[in-house]
């Protein structure tokens, strides 16, 4: 599992003087933070907004797919005549026995694989504080280990007459107990960043809601434990595919064949599949190397994920749709193709970096920018290189469109009845256009003039000529 090796050793593993000092005295937060997270609307009102209407929509998500045939217009009617709160007072039980213990249980797993399972070693970009931090990569591993151990327990379970499709039956409860569960967490690590934070990567940004939302640490870890790589990979990332293929069971269960189910179930394998493939890439993204083990990450993986990412196969398990040899091979090559394209333009990024320029990107050298930084802990020059040609040369972001692509491919299946079906769809092309600008806005800070000049090269975020 992750740790962190610092330049300095005081500096980073065991929270030191200095570090201490930092907290309690007026030095400077993450430059990202002060650029982009700041203001009364960024600190206080979109965390609390999101804080409140998060849950309530993955609840209500649930509540739709399950009570209201997956129609917006019905729990329209059901919200007017019952209200929002007898929602979560009589549908839903935080305290169901046998959901607590599914949680708990999966959990320990989890934690297990992750701690006991061997991975080569990886390093993560170095923090502003000037720690990198080291990871073992047994993410494909744990994947493999959990799917197996699903496929195993599945069979075990029917020799007494029982199903994991009981998670579906209960699913309501699940999102319940996990808000209340992640919110547990939450208070943990935000007391914890403040009086026992794992490295100098920490402290408070003086408003208490920003600290809850956002976090008090970048890499907190708990016995051991890196906590991030638990809710992101091990808990939201494994969760997602085991839903898959939960739903796709409960509706094989309940119609006798998953023709749609089983194209949009075979997309989404695919992608966790890539997904553990390429997992030490993920440990140079947004969420790891800027976002803190707040609200925002931590309970978004271990329910947004669930409640929201998983929506579509929730959907699906009452609808399924007859779509036939030709359609369904229309559609999952489409998304395969997407899945490969996003795939190759994550890998020629990380190869370019790898090898220093030193490989192949289309069949030709890359087109690279060397681009210079420090980070706030020192004055050390480093060294970054920018990808200005193949996917990265197509527009800064070019990746989204072939992510946003495949979603679409893997919710389309579910044809168009019911607006709930694209919820996750609409919620990813939000959420990365509002990361294009996150990221101009880190890489900008980070690179100062050298990103200027790679937006002068590649000037399109998105869509070469729209966006
Ligand atoms: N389904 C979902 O909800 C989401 C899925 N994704 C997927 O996750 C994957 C990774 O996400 P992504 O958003 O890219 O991760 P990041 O946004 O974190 O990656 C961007 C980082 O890559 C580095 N970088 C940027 N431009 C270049 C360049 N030209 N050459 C080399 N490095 C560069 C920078 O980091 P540095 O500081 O190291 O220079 C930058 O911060 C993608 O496949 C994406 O589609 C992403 C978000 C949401
Ligand atoms: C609090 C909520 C309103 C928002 C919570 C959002 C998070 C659950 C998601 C934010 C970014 C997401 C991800 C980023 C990159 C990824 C790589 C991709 O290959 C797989 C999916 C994912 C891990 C994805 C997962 C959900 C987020 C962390």
């Amino acid at each position: 599992m992750p740790e962190t090796r610092s330049r300095s050793k005081a500096a980073a593993m065991n929270a030191p003087n200095g570090h201490k000092a930092h907290l309690n005295g007026s030095a400077k937060e993450l430059t990202y933070e002060d650029g982009f997270l700041k203001g009364f609307f960024n600190r206080t009102l979109m965390p609390l907004f999101l804080m409140v209407f998060s849950p309530n929509l993955c609840i209500l998500l649930w509540y739709t797919a399950a009570r209201c045939d997956g129609s917006f217009m019905t729990l329209g009617e059901h919200l007017s005549s019952k209200g929002l709160v007898s929602i979560w007072l009589n549908d839903i039980n935080i305290f169901r026995p046998v959901v607590i213990y599914t949680i708990l249980g999966y959990m320990v797993f989890a934690v297990i694989l992750q701690m006991t399972l061997p991975g080569p070693y990886t390093y993560g970009p170095v923090t502003p504080k000037g720690n990198t931090p080291l990871y073992t990569d047994n993410g494909f591993s744990c994947y493999l280990v959990t799917m197996f151990s699903f496929v195993v327990l599945t069979h075990c379970l029917k020799l007494y007459g029982l199903t994991p499709t009981i998670v579906y039956d209960h699913f309501g409860d699940f999102l319940g107990t996990l808000t209340v569960f992640s919110h547990v967490l939450c208070v943990f690590l935000t007391i914890k960043g403040l009086v026992a934070p794992s490295s100098s990567d920490s402290g408070s940004s003086g408003n208490p809601i920003f600290d809850y939302y956002w976090g008090t640490e970048l890499y907190p870890r708990v016995l051991g434990v890196d906590i991030k790589v638990f809710t992101n990979c091990r808990f939201g990332m494994t969760i997602w595919p085991l839903l898959c293929l939960i739903f796709a069971i409960k509706s094989y269960e309940q119609y006798g064949f998953i023709d749609s189910m089983w194209v949009s179930c075979f997309l989404q394998m695919t992608y966790f599949t890539k997904f553990f493939w390429w997992e030490s890439g993920y440990m140079r993204t947004i969420d790891i190397m800027v976002d803190r083990a707040g609200f925002y990450i931590c309970w978004g993986c271990l329910c947004f994920i669930p409640g929201v990412y998983a929506s579509v196969s929730l959907y699906m398990v009452n609808h399924p749709v007859k779509l036939g040899t030709f359609w369904s091979l229309v559609i999952v090559t489409c998304g395969s193709l997407a899945i490969l394209i996003n795939y190759l333009a994550d890998w020629q990024k990380q190869e370019v970096r790898d090898t220093d320029g030193q490989c192949l990107i289309w069949g030709k050298k890359p087109e690279v920018i060397r681009a210079k930084y420090t980070v706030e802990a020192d004055s050390k020059p480093r060294e970054s290189l920018l990808l200005v040609s193949g996917y990265w040369g197509i527009a800064r972001h070019f990746h989204y469109v072939p992510e946003l692509a495949l979603a679409f491919a893997w919710t389309v299946p579910g044809l168009f009845e019911n607006l709930m079906l694209y919820v996750y769809f609409i919620f990813l092309f939000f959420l990365l256009t509002h990361r294009t600008f996150r990221d101009d806005i880190k890489c900008g800070l980070k690179y100062q003039k050298y990103w200027t000049e790679y937006c002068k090269r590649v000037p399109f975020k998105m869509i070469p000529g729209i966006f």
